[in-house]
């Protein structure tokens, strides 16, 4: 007799889908009562998955880092806002590498103090005629001194003024101040780029727009003889990067190290300190230098007024020369920023470029993949031309850089800040009399004041943006003056906060794919 086997026992048989199999004797009514139910389950069911989808790639999103690209051509003030960020938002990194900016801080003096030992030099040797011709470009100050845009009209006036007299006791300061070629020399060696690092050439205002126009590959971190990415880890890794290298160099000549050498330019500066005063504060050298537009006062890493506190064995830089002190950017330099308190956890990446021409195209591949672009627009340099191309006024060349990023295509979708930068040396300019009619016809009539230059330039700005953009976006403009850590301070908050803002705003609007 077999025995009867049980129901449900099966061992093929799942349990649950026998649990949730529909009733044997279930009617047609039930049934489409029962799918009915099932249906409305399977929906529910399905947008809540969604939900879930949704809300965690919101989450990873805004767990990604904000990523903030500064733009702006060269001595716009990249990276001295970059060290106002650190400042504000790093400060233990920021402790830890102030004191490598030492060296920095001398070369720039040294070179101010060099600068004018070559206009002294030329003038020296042509001290029996009265006219005294300007200074060749390679010499001057830097390409923003205002010696370069003078009116033949204006140069006139200052060769028709009289002769300079210079005596023996210039001869001997040039003479006892000759050591100082070498430290620059020694100090160039140690913290500037070589000179295969460099670019070939000076290269177009924008360069990446021909690229965005040929569709070349954005994600790519190009590579080109045509720049050099020297540093992906910002000072640090820039300034230790020279001190290693003056390090192995000192270790392979048998002795010394980068302290070490670092001492010595300090010990011979300390030897020709009071020479390089006598010189700063003689009155027909500051003369000579005001015949030449040579506007020491404006230019990038001016120490000259800090002599006695700067050149002393015991020099530990403040945050406000490190601000102050010039090193050009190569390449593409990047700065993470952990954030603290209820952000904890989420990360900020700041990507600094070099803003000369010959860098430009090194930006391109950062454009797919940045949230905001601080862009710095130098609004002092009205009067001044282009390092790379005398040809260019320096505000056109932003005034170009600005019109090409607000119309990629590329950025459409980045948030665009504007930094009008250099807003103490307007002032100091329109203060001295520089005429910005005189640079910028389209300026009329208008008060040759702050309030009214910036509130035009402004307007330059956005009715730029408002042509050229692809699309709708608000207009964010401060007034910066990078070098002032106190107020910069304050308006890097806001704009913080605004970045933050639109990057959750995003993240929250995740649509499903
Ligand atoms: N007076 C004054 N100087 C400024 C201001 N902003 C920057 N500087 C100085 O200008 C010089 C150039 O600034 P950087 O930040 O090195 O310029 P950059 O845009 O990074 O230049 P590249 O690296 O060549 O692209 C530095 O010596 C700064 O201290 C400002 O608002 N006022
Ligand atoms: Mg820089």
């Amino acid at each position: 007799m077999g025995k009867a086997t049980p129901k449900y026992e099966s061992a093929d048989v799942d349990p649950l889908a026998v649990l949730a199999a529909p009733p044997r004797d279930e009617t047609p009514q039930q049934r489409a009562e029962r799918e009915r139910a099932e249906a409305e389950a399977k929906r529910v069911s399905d947008s809540i998955d969604e939900q879930i989808r949704v809300e965690k790639a919101a989450r990873s999103k805004r767990r990604a880092p904000v990523k903030v690209l500064l733009l702006g051509q060269s001595e716009s003030g990249k990276s001295t806002i970059v060290k106002n960020f650190q400042i504000a938002y790093a400060q233990n990194a920021w402790a830890e590498q102030r004191a490598s900016w030492r060296s920095v801080v001398l070369l720039n003096l040294v070179r101010s103090v060099n600068i004018i030992l070559d206009q002294l030099a030329r003038e020296l040797a042509i001290s029996r005629t009265t006219i005294t011709p300007a200074p060749p470009a390679s010499l001057r100050l830097h390409a923003s001194s205002s010696a370069t845009s003078l009116s033949d009209s204006e140069s006139d006036v200052r060769s028709q003024s009289s002769p300079l007299r210079f005596g023996e006791r210039h001869k001997l300061l040039a003479l006892r101040l000759g050591p100082l070629r070498r430290v620059q020399a020694d100090l160039e060696r140690r913290l500037c780029a070589p000179p295969d690092d460099d670019d070939g050439g000076p290269g177009p205002a924008t360069p990446f727009v021909e690229m965005e126009a040929a569709g070349a590959a954005p994600g790519r971190r190009r590579r080109t003889h045509e720049f050099f990415v020297r540093s992906r880890a910002g000072w640090k890794g820039a300034l230790g990067w020279a001190m290693t290298r003056a390090r192995t160099r000192a270790g392979r000549r048998g002795g010394g190290n980068a302290e070490d050498e670092a001492d010595e330019a300090m010990e011979v500066i300390l030897g020709c300190k009071e020479d390089v005063v006598a010189l700063w504060k003689d009155a027909t050298v500051r003369a000579m230098l005001a015949r030449h537009g040579m506007e020491f006062e404006d230019a990038p890493g001016f120490f000259l007024d800090d002599v006695d506190r700067i050149v002393s064995r015991s020099y530990a830089p403040s945050d406000a020369d490190v601000v102050r002190a010039r090193l050009r950017t190569l390449g593409v330099q990047e700065y993470p920023f952990p954030c603290t308190g209820p952000q904890a956890g989420r990360e900020w990446v700041m990507y600094d470029v070099g803003g000369a021409r010959s860098c430009r195209s090194a930006w391109y591949p950062y454009f797919m993949d940045v949230n905001a672009i601080i862009f710095l627009a130098p609004i002092s340099v009205f009067d001044e031309r282009l390092e790379e191309d005398p040809t260019m006024n320096r505000l056109e060349d932003t005034y170009l850089l600005w019109k090409a990023v607000v119309s990629s295509k590329l950025l459409q979708k980045v948030q665009l800040i504007l930094f009008l930068n250099k807003c103490d040396i307007l002032q100091r300019k329109l203060e001295r009399g520089v005429s910005i009619k005189r640079y910028i016809p389209t300026y009329g009539d208008r008060e040759n004041d702050v309030p009214t230059a910036t509130k035009y330039f402004r307007k330059q700005f956005r009715d730029m943006m408002k042509k050229h953009s692809t699309v709708q976006r608000p207009f964010y403009s401060y007034l910066t003056t990078a070098i002032d850590t106190k107020t910069t301070t304050q308006t890097l908050a806001t704009v913080r906060e605004i970045l933050m803002r639109d990057h959750l705003e995003k993240a929250d609007l995740l649509q499903p794919l």
